[in-house]
């Protein structure tokens, strides 16, 4: 009984957008019909070793193309592991993919090529069937199971979904191809030369073979050479190939930005290939986001997403691992504690800072995107991986008031550091032009000392737990003890406003003292080192949790005329607790922060203006 299904909302914005395809390369649609059929092979070999009552033939696996110039229709066909009908609906009648929602949102409003680097960043797979035929149908039966199942879309909406009785294993996807136009350029793919061309040049690593199946022949050799790109010496492998590689493991239609490999001998033998992508993938800031490494041991799949293999935050490597001495029965829990994965994790996580180490020091124009696109999600191992921490933070970059545009390492800012310099300072906060203008900043600056402007949400975190660079320590000059007043003598007489302040501001700050990092402002309000910052404080109410209260100290400034007015007024027994309070107010405004009560601020200080009218 045949069944019609809807596909599902974004599932049906995404056929749109292939219809009325806006991707000029519509020979992509092969590549990506081979790499599933390539998955499927790989899955099916893997559950054969796993699951010895699998009944399966895995002695002739392949892809076979065949083409029919006359019915004007290209079969791609594996005897992978297939699908049942439930998987069919599951998996291509919706996008389970992350971040679809927001790409289908951003689509809308972006031009059409900037749609089609959407489309390249977000890879598209299956569907992208329908830039070329204007019908596609799909026959498919699971490995074990004895029902096959045939679909059929026109890509307009809706499926039709039928039992089949005698489907051989695997998928079948047969495509009624749209007329050839050379215009829009969409090629004859009923035509073996077009098809063994695009073969060559997209999916010639492919290790399974592929073979074009022409009428009665003998089947014909493979039309790919089959040979693992991780396996072949360097000098053999064209930039070509890497980049095909790479956008078959990765599903990213995009070229990689940079290349890296990796072999060890040995106790443990291993190869690997890993990439870093040019731009962050959709989900890097998910909570779902998956890393990117895949397990092989000696050429066979094992699994996608080696989470053993990758520290989290270097979720974005993509890639292969091929490991000699594992068995293939490998689950995700063992492979945490094996130690030849941990040794490779290590050797991997090396490879990578060195990698983008180098891309710094030799390649800034590619350093500066990588950094623009996977800074944040690299800046957490600063706090997830101290091993790794001073190699972190040697690779990363920051802004800094040093430049307006420019960020610096932080072994170019200690080259930069003045005599008498003793610290890297930093100041965090949520944009740039808030904190460049808070008042900590005055008397670094009047000094010429340089403060690196920390915006990321990242940076919150890290920051406390980071506490030198190569042998300087880091400060913030929002937190602690500032002491920039040289050999000056500390201003005295103070002491009772000090006092004074403190007890009629208690409710709001723990401690009034004086400062040495203000110039122009009358105060600033700072943290002991471990406190909350204020901005830490919201992310927590903005995840929806309470954080402790954390009272801060406000710092005076003696050198400015409103605060020795304020002492000599005290010490005549005649302060007023308003101002006191406008000050403290006028503190938290300068540094971006929220007043408690805004209405008596405002009140108290329309008051106070008044009486100077
Ligand atoms: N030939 C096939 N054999 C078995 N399963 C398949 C086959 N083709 C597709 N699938 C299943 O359908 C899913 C969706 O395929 P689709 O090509 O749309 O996306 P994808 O390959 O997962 O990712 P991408 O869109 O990034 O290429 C696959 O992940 C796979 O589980």
């Amino acid at each position: 009984m045949s069944e019609t299904i809807e596909f599902q909302a974004e599932a049906r914005q995404l056929l749109q957008l292939m219809i009325h395809s806006i991707y000029s390369d519509k020979d992509v649609f092969l590549r990506e019909l081979i790499s599933n059929g390539s998955d499927a092979l790989d899955k099916l070999r893997l559950a054969s070793y796993q699951d010895k009552d699998l009944e399966v033939d895995t002695s002739d696996l392949r892809i076979e193309l065949e083409q029919d110039a006359e019915a004007r229709t290209l079969v791609v066909r594996d005897n992978g592991i297939g699908m049942t009908r439930d998987e069919v609906v599951e998996l291509i009648g919706t996008i389970a993919k992350s971040g679809t929602a927001e790409m289908l949102a951003q689509m809308k409003d972006a031009q059409d090529e900037n749609a089609e680097d959407l489309i390249g960043q977000f890879g598209i797979g299956f569907y992208s069937s329908f830039m070329v035929a204007d019908k596609v149908e799909m026959v498919t039966r699971k490995a074990g199971s004895d029902e096959g199942v045939h679909w059929e879309s026109t890509g307009e909406g809706t499926y039709t979904l039928e039992p089949v009785a005698d489907a051989p294993q695997g998928t079948a996807i047969t495509l009624h191809l749209k007329p050839e136009d050379a215009e829009d350029s969409l090629h004859d793919y009923a035509q073996p030369e077009t098809v063994r061309r695009i073969v060559k040049r997209y999916s010639d690593f492919i290790t399974w073979p592929i073979r074009l199946v022409t009428d009665g022949d003998a089947p014909e050799e493979p039309i790919n050479s089959r040979k693992a790109l991780w396996a072949r010496p360097k000098s053999e492998v064209t930039d070509q190939e890497l980049t095909e590689f790479y956008r078959h493991v990765s599903h990213d239609w995009q070229e990689p930005l940079e290349t890296m490999r990796l072999s060890g001998e040995g106790t443990f033998e291993y190869q690997g290939l890993l990439f870093l992508p040019a731009h962050a993938p959709m989900d890097l800031f998910m909570r779902e986001a998956r890393r990117g490494v895949q397990l092989y041991v000696k050429r066979v799949f094992v699994m996608d997403d080696c989470e053993a293999l990758v520290p989290e935050y270097l979720r974005f490597v993509k890639g292969v691992v091929d490991a000699a001495d594992l068995s293939l029965n490998v689950s995700r829990e063992i492979l945490q504690q094996d130690r030849q994965i941990q040794a490779i994790r290590k050797r991997l996580v090396r490879k990578v800072l060195q990698t983008i180490s180098a891309l710094q020091e030799n390649e800034p124009e590619t350093y500066r995107t990588f950094w623009t696109e996977l800074g944040r999600a690299f800046k957490e191992g600063l706090l997830t991986d101290p091993d790794n921490q001073q190699a972190i933070l040697g690779a990363s970059a920051f802004p800094s008031t040093h430049s307006p545009d420019e960020n610096t390492t932080l072994k170019a800012y200690k080259e930069r550091m003045p005599e008498g310099q003793e610290s890297i300072y930093y100041l965090t906060g949520a944009s740039r032009a808030s904190i460049e203008n808070s008042p900590h900043i005055e008397a670094f600056r009047a000094k010429g000392f340089e403060v690196l402007l920390l915006t990321d949400q990242v940076d919150e975190v890290w920051t406390d737990a980071v506490s030198e660079f190569d042998g300087t320590p880091m400060a913030s000059i929002a937190k602690g003890d500032v002491d920039l007043g040289g050999d000056e003598d500390k201003p005295e007489g103070f002491d009772d406003l000090l006092t004074w302040m403190g007890t009629e501001l208690a409710d709001d700050v723990k401690e009034v003292r004086l400062s040495t990092r203000l110039t122009s402002s009358p105060a600033c309000l700072v943290g002991d080192p471990g406190d909350l910052s204020p901005t830490l404080e919201k992310m927590y109410r903005a995840m929806g949790q309470e954080p402790p209260v954390t009272k801060r100290i406000l710092e005076l400034n003696p050198g400015h005329a409103l605060v020795s007015g304020l002492r000599d007024k005290q010490g005549a027994g005649d302060a007023d607790p308003d101002v006191a309070r406008l000050l403290y107010g006028m503190a938290l405004l300068a540094e971006g922060g929220e007043l408690k009560e805004p209405t008596t601020f405002v009140n108290t200080l329309a008051e106070r203006l008044q009486k100077t009218l």
